[in-house]
C-alpha cells in the first residue's frame, strides 16, 4: 500500500524507490489557538503511518472523522533530529551517490513549513537544510582519495518573478531554460562554492534575511514566497576522468491560505492570489501525474517548472505535508491531506548522474594541472636563466646586460607568484575528501550513521508491516476463527458485515466531498474562463476599432511563441530601422494627418506635412478684443419693455417655454411669445450685422475641422 521500499534504505536499495514518498506532520497547538479555546481534531498513530481528522461540523456518523495512510506520520511532539533520521538521510545518502533529491514543504499558512525545512538556532531545533549541511560535510570528510566541488545557489519565486537571494542587488533578470542532461535551469543564478557546513549555513542565511516575508493574521512570519535551496555536489574519485553529480532541491513553499482567514487586503491580497495560483497549478501537476494524464501541465507556473524533474521526473523526491490541529483548520487540512494523498502516486524515474565528463570539477581540475606544469616550466626556465646569469657574470663586463637578466629574473619570479596564487585559490575551491579526520573519528562517524540508517530502515519497515496487516486481517480472521456455534457464526459475520458497511458509508462520504471539491473548482475555472473570455473580446474590439488593419497584421507576421520564456513575443521587424520611442502611424516615419495622406495620394506634388510641426490659424478675434454689441434703440426699449413684463409677473429670468408649455399657452401668452421670438431674432440680426463673422481659417481639413467643432 506505502510506497517505501522497505527492504532496505541504503541509497543503491533506494533505486528501486521510483514513489514520491509522502510524510505528513502535524505541529503542536499554537498559544494563540490555546487562548481561543480551539481543540485538536487530529489524531497520529505514527507505528501505521496513519492520521485520523475529526470533523467538528460532521452531522452523520458517516461525517464523524476521516482516515488517511501516508509512507510516515509525525505528531506534535516529533523532534526535527526524528524526523531528519528517518525520512531524510536516506535521501541526502542518495544524493551523495550521485542521485537528484528533491525535499518540498506544503501546506496551510503557519503549520510548520519553514520550522521544518529551516529549524531555529538551537542543535535541537535545526531543520532539515542545516541538518543535511552536516551529513554531506561529514561524509566528506569520511571520503579520503575523492575530490568534491560543493556550490549552493538560493532563490525565490516571488510574485511569479525569480530573485536570487544570494545575490539580492543584481539586476539581471531570471529565465527558466530547457537544458539537455541538466533539465530546467535558471538563468544569471549566483553559485557560490563552500568548502564546509559553515559556509553553507552562511549562505543559507543571507538568503533567509533576503527572503520576502510578512505578517497576516495565521502567522506573524509568514513567507510570501516559495524558497529553493539548491545544493550541488560534484565527485570526482582518485585520477578518473569522470564524476558523479549529487542535486539536492530542498524547497520551503508560499503557505496556502484563505483570504478571509489571512486577512489579506492590497499588496498582501496581491501576493497571495499569486502564491495561491502557483500552488493550484502544482495541485493541477500532481493530479495529472496521479491520474497519468497525457499532458502534465508544468509550464503553468514557474514553480511547477522548476519542480519539473521532482515530480515525475529524475529525482527521489519527499513531500512533507505540514498540517495545524486545531478544530478551526479542519477544511484547510482535509484539503492538504487529499493533496498529500494523491501525491503518494506519483511515479518518479531516478537515475545516478554518473560518468559525467563535462562537470566544473573536471574543468577545475585540468586548469590546476595546466597551472601547475606552467609553474615548474617557468621555474625550471629561471633555474636556468639565473645559472647562466652567474656564469657569464663571471666573465662579462657589461653591466647594463647584467641588469637586464635580473630584471628578466625578478619579472619570471613575478610571474611564478602569480600563477601560484591563482593556482592556489583554485585549489581552495576543491575539497579533498578524507582530510581532516583522524581514523578513529572517521570509524565513530561510520558506525553512527549505520545504526541511524539501520534505526530508521526498522521504523519504516514497521510501518509497512502495520499497514499490511490491517490490509489481511480483514480477509484472514475469517479462515482462523473456528466456531463453536453457528450463532457465533452468524454473529461473526454481522460484525463483520457491520464494519465493512461503515468502510463503504466512509468511501461513499468520501466520494461525495470529493464531488463538491470537483464541482467547486470546475466552477472556479468556468469563472476564470469566462473572465478571460470577456477580457479577449474586449482586445479583440480595440484591435479591430482603433488598430490600423495593416498594423495589425505586421504584428501577427512578426509575433512568434517563445518555448523557454513560455510566451509571445513580438520579433524586431528587420525592414524598418524605426526609434522605438516614436509613435507609427499609415508606415510614415512621422506622425501626419488624414489630410496630408489624402493629399499627397491625390496631388503626387503636395507636401506631406508633419501635423507636430502645423502652425494653427489663429482666430482673427478673440474673447480679449470682444467689445459689447450696441444696441439700436427700438429693440432696447422693447427688451425693457419685456424685462418689466416679466418682473410684474414675478419671473426675472428670460427663458422660452417647453414647446408643450407652448401649445396649452392662452393666446396672450402665445403673443408675448411671438413678440420674445422677434426681438431676439432682430438682436441676432443686428449683432450679425455689426461684428461679421470672422474669416475661416486656412488649416488644413483635419486641423480645420477641430478648430470648428471647438468654436461650435
Ligand atoms: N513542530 C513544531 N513544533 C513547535 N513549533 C512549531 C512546529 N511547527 C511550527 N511551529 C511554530 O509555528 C509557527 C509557524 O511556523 P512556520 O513559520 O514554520 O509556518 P509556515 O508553514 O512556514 O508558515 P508560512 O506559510 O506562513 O510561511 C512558528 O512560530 C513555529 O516556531
Amino acid at each position: 500500500m506505502t510506497s517505501v521500499n522497505t527492504s532496505s534504505n541504503s541509497p543503491d536499495k533506494l533505486t528501486s524507490n521510483e514513489s514520491v514518498q509522502v510524510i505528513v506532520r502535524c505541529r503542536p497547538l499554537s498559544l494563540k489557538e490555546v487562548q481561543q479555546d480551539y481543540r485538536s481534531v487530529v489524531k497520529i498513530y505514527s507505528n501505521r503511518g496513519v492520521i485520523e481528522v475529526e470533523n467538528p461540523k460532521a452531522r452523520t456518523e458517516n461525517e464523524r472523522s476521516k482516515i488517511f495512510t501516508y509512507d510516515a506520520v509525525y505528531d506534535e511532539q516529533s523532534t526535527q533530529q526524528a524526523l531528519y533520521d528517518e525520512t531524510i538521510r536516506p535521501l541526502v545518502a542518495s544524493v551523495l551517490e550521485g542521485y537528484n533529491g528533491c525535499v518540498f514543504a506544503y501546506g496551510q499558512t503557519g503549520t510548520g513549513k519553514t520550522y521544518t525545512m529551516e529549524g531555529g538556532d538551537d542543535i535541537e531545533e535545526m531543520g532539515i537544510i542545516p541538518r543535511a549541511f552536516d551529513q554531506i560535510w561529514s561524509h566528506i570528510a569520511r571520503k579520503t582519495g575523492v575530490e568534491f566541488l560543493v556550490s549552493v545557489r538560493y532563490m525565490e519565486i516571488y510574485m511569479e518573478e525569480i530573485r536570487d537571494l544570494l545575490r539580492i542587488k543584481s539586476t539581471k533578470t531570471h529565465e527558466l531554460r530547457e537544458q539537455t542532461g541538466e533539465g530546467v535551469v535558471v538563468t544569471n543564478l549566483h553559485s557560490h562554492t563552500c568548502q564546509s557546513a559553515k559556509d553553507m549555513l552562511k549562505a543559507m542565511k543571507t538568503g533567509n534575511i533576503n527572503r520576502t516575508t510578512g505578517a497576516t493574521n495565521m502567522n506573524e512570519h509568514s513567507s510570501r514566497s516559495h524558497a529553493i535551496f539548491q545544493i550541488k555536489i560534484e565527485m570526482m574519485e582518485g585520477d578518473s576522468k569522470s564524476m558523479k553529480v549529487g542535486k539536492l532541491n530542498l524547497v520551503d513553499l508560499a503557505g496556502s491560505e484563505r483570504q478571509s482567514k489571512t486577512g489579506a487586503t492590497g499588496d498582501r491580497l496581491k501576493e497571495a492570489t499569486k502564491i495561491n495560483k502557483a500552488l493550484s497549478s502544482l495541485g493541477n501537476v500532481i493530479y495529472a501525474l496521479a491520474e497519468n494524464s497525457a499532458h502534465i501541465p508544468y509550464r503553468d507556473s514557474k514553480l511547477t517548472r522548476l519542480l519539473q524533474d521532482s515530480l515525475g521526473g529524475n529525482s527521489k523526491t519527499i513531500m512533507i505535508a505540514n498540517i495545524g490541529p486545531a478544530n478551526d483548520n479542519y477544511d484547510e487540512t482535509i484539503i492538504t491531506l487529499r493533496y498529500a494523498y494523491r501525491a503518494k502516486s506519483i511515479k518518479n524515474k531516478p537515475t545516478k548522474n554518473e560518468d559525467i565528463k563535462n562537470g566544473k570539477l573536471l574543468l577545475l581540475q585540468q586548469e590546476i594541472e595546466r597551472l601547475k606544469a606552467l609553474i615548474m616550466e617557468k621555474s625550471n626556465g629561471a633555474e636556468i636563466n639565473s645559472l647562466d646569469g652567474e656564469e657569464e657574470d663571471a666573465g662579462s663586463d657589461s653591466e647594463s646586460e647584467g641588469f637586464e637578466k635580473e630584471r628578466k629574473l625578478e619579472e619570471g619570479k613575478m610571474e611564478i607568484d602569480e600563477l601560484a596564487k591563482k593556482l592556489k585559490a583554485l585549489e581552495k575551491q576543491m575539497v579533498h575528501g578524507g582530510k581532516d579526520i583522524v581514523d578513529s573519528v572517521n570509524e565513530n562517524e561510520l558506525k553512527l550513521e549505520q545504526h541511524r540508517t539501520e534505526i530508521a530502515e526498522r521504523k519504516k519497515r514497521e510501518i509497512e508491516m502495520q499497514q499490511r496487516i490491517e490490509e489481511e486481517e480483514e480477509t484472514c480472521t475469517e479462515l482462523r476463527q473456528v466456531f463453536a456455534s453457528l450463532q457465533q457464526q452468524v454473529d461473526f459475520k454481522k460484525e463483520k458485515l457491520k464494519r465493512l458497511n461503515n468502510k463503504l458509508q466512509s468511501i461513499r462520504q468520501e466520494i461525495k466531498d470529493n464531488h463538491e471539491v470537483y464541482l467547486k473548482d470546475r466552477q472556479e475555472i468556468e469563472t476564470a474562463n469566462d473572465e478571460a473570455a470577456m477580457n479577449l473580446r474586449q482586445s479583440f474590439l480595440i484591435i479591430d476599432n482603433f488598430v490600423p488593419s495593416e498594423e495589425k497584421s505586421r504584428i501577427i507576421n512578426l509575433a512568434q511563441f517563445d518555448e523557454d520564456s513560455d510566451n509571445w513575443v513580438v520579433k524586431k521587424d528587420s525592414t524598418k530601422i524605426l526609434p522605438s520611442d516614436r509613435p507609427i502611424a499609415h508606415n510614415y516615419r512621422r506622425p501626419i494627418s488624414d489630410y496630408a495622406v489624402h493629399q499627397a495620394q491625390t496631388q503626387p506634388k503636395y507636401r506631406s506635412e508633419n501635423i507636430l510641426d502645423l502652425k494653427l490659424d489663429m482666430p482673427l478675434r478673440t474673447t480679449q478684443d470682444y467689445t459689447p454689441p450696441s444696441i439700436c434703440p427700438q429693440i432696447k426699449a422693447l427688451v425693457n419693455d419685456v424685462i418689466k413684463r416679466e418682473m410684474d409677473n414675478g419671473h426675472l429670468v428670460i427663458r422660452l417655454p417647453p414647446h408643450s408649455v407652448l401649445g396649452r399657452s392662452s393666446s396672450s401668452k402665445l403673443d408675448q411669445e411671438g413678440k420674445y421670438k422677434q426681438a431676439l431674432k432682430s438682436l441676432v440680426d443686428v449683432n450679425s450685422l455689426k461684428n461679421p463673422t470672422p474669416t475661416k481659417p486656412t488649416a488644413p481639413r483635419s486641423a480645420r475641422s477641430s478648430y470648428q467643432l471647438k468654436q461650435s
